[in-house]
């Protein structure tokens, strides 16, 4: 078994107990769910950065990354920096995340925030509304065509915006669909842990244009994202290398300057 039929293996166990014991009437009444989605295709058409910021405390490729954040400052230094949006790991098991961090990170800003979670279930969908998510993550991976349409759909009528995830041209093509917002090529073989900035570049030429197109892990220089540019990248999620740094908020701030430069 590799690591992705691991985490998803554990990821139904877990919807299922939690299914039985909060019901999914209780996450609808939330007062977030009325709140009105902050779209981040819409911020990364306009922006001329793209950077979408990562909380990340650990993975499995990379163990422990920084396990001694305060979730709402990094969101306000991400969103002092300028990045278009953020993504917090849900995830406690592999990634040290919670619903918990993605509520502080929401109450701290107003950016565009990810829930960056392995759905397999619509009850996932309403848990992220209810904690004030505006994003929502699919993994091409880990669904089928039928599954990818029902949860896309679903999270659209509740306004939440859709990235759908691929690492190759056989996700790519049992995944395009009107119901998705933006398409990100994730740089990182999720089973065998190798990066490449390469499959961007490969995949991007199989993306309709009418997806903003974002590029996804391994991401750590300004001259990686002029050259994704190249290729109609608008948007880039950068986790550990801001991260990795005592003040990953300021990590943001020198990294975006820079590219602004
Ligand atoms: O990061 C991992 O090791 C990982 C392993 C298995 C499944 C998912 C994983 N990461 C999720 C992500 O996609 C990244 O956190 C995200 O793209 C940021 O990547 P990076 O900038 O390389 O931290």
């Amino acid at each position: 078994m590799n690591i992705l039929d691991k985490i998803v293996a554990d990821k139904k166990k877990e919807v299922a107990l939690k299914k039985s014991i909060i019901p999914a009437s209780q996450w609808e009444k939330s007062v977030l769910f009325e709140r009105n989605r902050n779209s981040l295709a819409e911020a990364l058409k306009k922006s001329k950065t793209g950077i979408i910021a990562e909380h990340k405390r650990r993975s499995p490729s990379k163990s422990t990354i920084n396990q001694n954040t305060n979730v709402g400052q990094v969101a306000q230094g991400y969103q002092k920096a300028g990045v278009c949006g953020m993504s917090v790991l849900t995830d406690m098991k592999y990634f040290g995340g919670s619903l918990e961090d993605l509520l502080l990170a929401r109450a701290s800003v107003d950016i565009p925030l990810l829930r960056k979670e392995f759905i397999i279930d619509e009850y996932q969908l309403l848990e992220a509304k209810a904690h004030g998510a505006d994003i929502i993550l699919l993994i091409a991976a880990v669904l089928t065509t039928s599954e990818i349409k029902k949860l896309s759909e679903f999270a659209q009528s509740l306004n939440l915006d859709v990235l759908l995830e691929v690492h190759n041209e056989e996700e790519l093509k049992k995944s395009i669909m009107p119901s998705l917002d933006m398409l990100g090529v994730n740089n990182r073989n999720l089973k065998t842990f190798d990066v490449s900035l390469d499959t961007s570049k490969e995949l991007s030429l199989l993306i309709p244009d009418d997806f903003v197109k974002v590029s996804e892990s391994g991401i750590s220089s300004i001259e990686a994202i002029k050259a994704l540019k190249q290729f109609g990248y608008k948007g880039f999620l950068i986790g550990e290398n801001f991260m990795k740094t005592e003040n990953p908020g300021q990590s943001a701030t020198e990294f975006i300057k820079s590219l602004e430069q």
